[in-house]
C-alpha cells in the first residue's frame, strides 16, 4: 500500500492525541483511503522534553525545515499554537506545496483568508475542523448539510475551559481560580488561558463560524466580547434561584440582513438544552430558515476528542490527494456584511448591584430605567454586608443601546455600583 507521510507541529495535549489516534486507527484509516498514513516527523520545541507516548520510528526535532525540505512529506498538521511563527511556518509550508490542518483558531480567525489565498495558489487543502468546538464536527455539518439552507442564527458554548469553570463553580462551589487550574491539568485551556477566561478564544470561534454560517468576514473589532473573570458566585446563585444558569455563550445572528456577533455570560432558562451542557463540552445551535433550530453537542476540548476532529481533516485530505482534488476551499471569505446597529439587538437582561443601604435608592434607579424607556420584570434585594445591599433585577426586552446607557445611568448614582449585566436568553 502507498504511504502518506505527516508531520506534525506540536506534541502537547493535541499533538500527543493526533499521534496516538493515528497510530490506533491505522488500519481503519488504510482501508478508508487507501493509504498507509505514517508519522514521519514531528516539530517540538523542547527536545529535552519527556514525552509519554511510543516514538518509535518517529523523528522528532525542533528544525522546521526538516518538514519543508522532506518531499515524502505531504500533511502537515500544526497544532502548536502561537500566531506569528505558526503563520510563518504554514506560509512555508503551504509554498512547499504540503497541505495544512490546523487547530488554531487564533491564527484562522486574524489570517484564516489570506492563508487560504496562499493554499489556493499552492493547490493545496488547508482544513481546520479542530479550531471550532473541538470534538464536534461543526463547519463540515455547516458547509455540507446546510448548503441549501439560509442560516439565520448561530449560538452556543463554543469554549470548554469557560464552561467546565462555570459547572464547577455552580454545582461544586470551587473557586475561579482553583477551577481554572483544574482545567489547564486536564489540558482544556490554553497555554495561556487569558484567552480563554476573558472570552477571546470563544470570539476567534464565532469568526470562523460567521464566515461559514454566513459567509460574512467579521473580525474581532466588530464583535463586543466579555468573559468570565468578573463573574461572581452569589450572581451564579441568585441566577440559578430564578431558574437559570449562567454560561459563556456565543451569539451570531442576522438582524435585517445585518450581522451582530456578542460573546459574553448570558442566563440560559433551566429548561432550554444549552443550560444542560456541563463541563468541558460545548454545544452549537444553528438555526436555519428552512430547518429550523438545530443542535450539535460534544467535547468542546481535551486531547482525544480535539484529536478526531484533526484526524477527520487527516482522511479529508487523503481521500484528496488519491483522488487528485485537493485545493478546494473549505469556506469561502469572499464577503463583507454590515454590522447590526445597536438599537437592533435586542434582549432581556439580568442587572446586579451593590447599593448602600439608604432610603431613596430605589427611586433614582426607577428614574434612569424610566427615563431611557425601559422597565422591569422583577427585582430582588438581599444583604451584601453590613453597609450594602445587593439587588438584583431582570428587565424587559431592551436594545444593547438602552442596556449600555442605563448602565452608565446607575453608575453615576451615589452609593450605587453596579456588579454585573448579562443578557437572558428568552425561553
Ligand atoms: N487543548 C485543546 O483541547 C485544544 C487545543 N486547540 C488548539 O490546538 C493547538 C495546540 O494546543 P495544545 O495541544 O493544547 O497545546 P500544548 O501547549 O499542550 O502543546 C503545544 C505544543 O507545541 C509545541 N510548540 C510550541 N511552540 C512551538 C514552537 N515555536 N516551535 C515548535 N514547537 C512549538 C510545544 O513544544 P514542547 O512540547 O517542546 O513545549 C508543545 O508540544 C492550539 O492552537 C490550541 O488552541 C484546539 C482545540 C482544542
Ligand atoms: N482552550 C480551548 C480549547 C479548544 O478549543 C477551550 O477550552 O475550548
Amino acid at each position: 500500500m502507498q504511504v502518506v507521510n505527516v508531520g506534525v507541529l506540536g506534541l502537547g495535549t493535541v499533538g500527543s492525541g493526533v499521534v496516538r489516534l493515528l497510530k490506533d486507527h491505522a488500519s481503519k484509516i488504510s482501508n478508508i483511503t487507501g493509504r498507509k498514513l505514517v508519522v514521519k516527523t514531528i516539530v517540538v520545541h523542547n527536545l529535552d522534553k519527556k514525552r509519554d507516548i511510543d516514538l518509535t520510528g518517529i523523528k522528532v526535532t525542533n528544525d522546521i525545515e526538516e518538514i519543508i525540505n522532506d518531499e515524502e512529506i505531504n500533511i502537515v498538521v500544526e497544532v502548536m499554537g502561537t500566531v506569528a511563527t505558526a503563520k510563518r511556518y504554514i506560509e512555508l509550508l503551504l509554498s512547499a506545496g504540503k497541505h495544512i490542518i490546523t487547530a488554531n483558531k487564533d491564527l484562522i480567525a486574524t489570517y484564516g483568508s489570506e492563508l487560504a489565498e496562499l493554499a489556493d495558489k499552492n493547490n493545496c487543502d488547508l482544513f481546520y475542523e479542530a479550531s471550532v468546538a473541538g470534538g464536534i464536527p461543526i463547519l463540515r455539518t455547516i458547509v455540507n448539510s446546510f448548503a441549501a439552507d439560509r442560516i439565520i442564527e448561530v449560538k452556543g458554548i463554543v469554549n470548554g475551559t469557560t464552561n467546565y469553570i462555570l459547572t464547577k463553580m455552580s454545582q461544586n462551589n470551587m473557586p475561579f481560580s482553583e477551577a481554572l487550574k483544574s482545567a489547564q491539568e486536564l489540558g482544556f485551556a490554553e497555554p495561556n488561558p487569558t484567552n480563554d477566561i476573558e472570552g477571546i478564544d470563544a470570539a476567534y470561534k464565532m469568526i470562523i463560524l460567521t464566515q461559514f454560517a454566513f459567509g460574512i468576514n467579521v473580525t474581532l473589532d466588530d464583535i463586543e466580547v466579555e468573559g468570565i473573570n468578573g463573574i461572581d458566585l452569589a450572581d451564579i446563585k441568585e441566577a440559578k434561584n430564578l431558574g437559570y444558569n449562567i454560561k459563556l455563550l456565543g451569539i451570531a445572528k442576522l438582524v435585517n440582513d445585518r450581522i451582530s456577533v456578542n460573546v459574553g455570560p448570558v442566563l440560559v432558562p433551566e429548561t432550554q438544552p444549552l443550560s444542560a451542557v456541563q463541563n468541558e463540552n460545548n454545544a452549537v445551535l444553528v438555526t436555519g430558515a428552512a430547518v429550523g433550530e438545530t443542535m450539535f453537542y460534544g467535547p468542546g476540548a481535551g486531547e482525544l476528542p480535539t484529536a478526531n476532529s484533526v484526524l477527520s481533516d487527516i482522511i479529508a485530505v487523503t481521500k484528496d490527494i488519491v483522488l487528485e482534488t485537493a485545493g478546494n476551499r473549505f469556506n469561502d471569505f469572499s464577503r463583507e456584511g454590515k454590522q447590526a446597529l445597536p438599537e437592533e439587538v435586542r434582549y432581556p437582561y439580568y442587572i446586579s448591584l451593590k447599593v448602600k443601604d439608604q432610603p431613596g435608592q430605589m427611586l433614582k434607579i426607577t428614574e434612569v430605567m424610566t427615563k431611557l424607556n425601559a422597565s422591569f420584570h422583577l427585582i430582588i434585594q438581599s444583604e451584601y454586608d453590613d453597609t450594602y445591599a445587593r439587588v438584583v433585577m431582570t428587565t424587559h426586552e431592551m436594545s444593547q443601546k438602552q442596556i449600555k446607557e442605563i448602565i452608565i445611568g446607575i453608575e453615576d448614582l451615589e452609593n450605587i455600583n453596579v456588579i454585573a449585566s448579562y443578557k437572558i436568553l428568552p425561553e
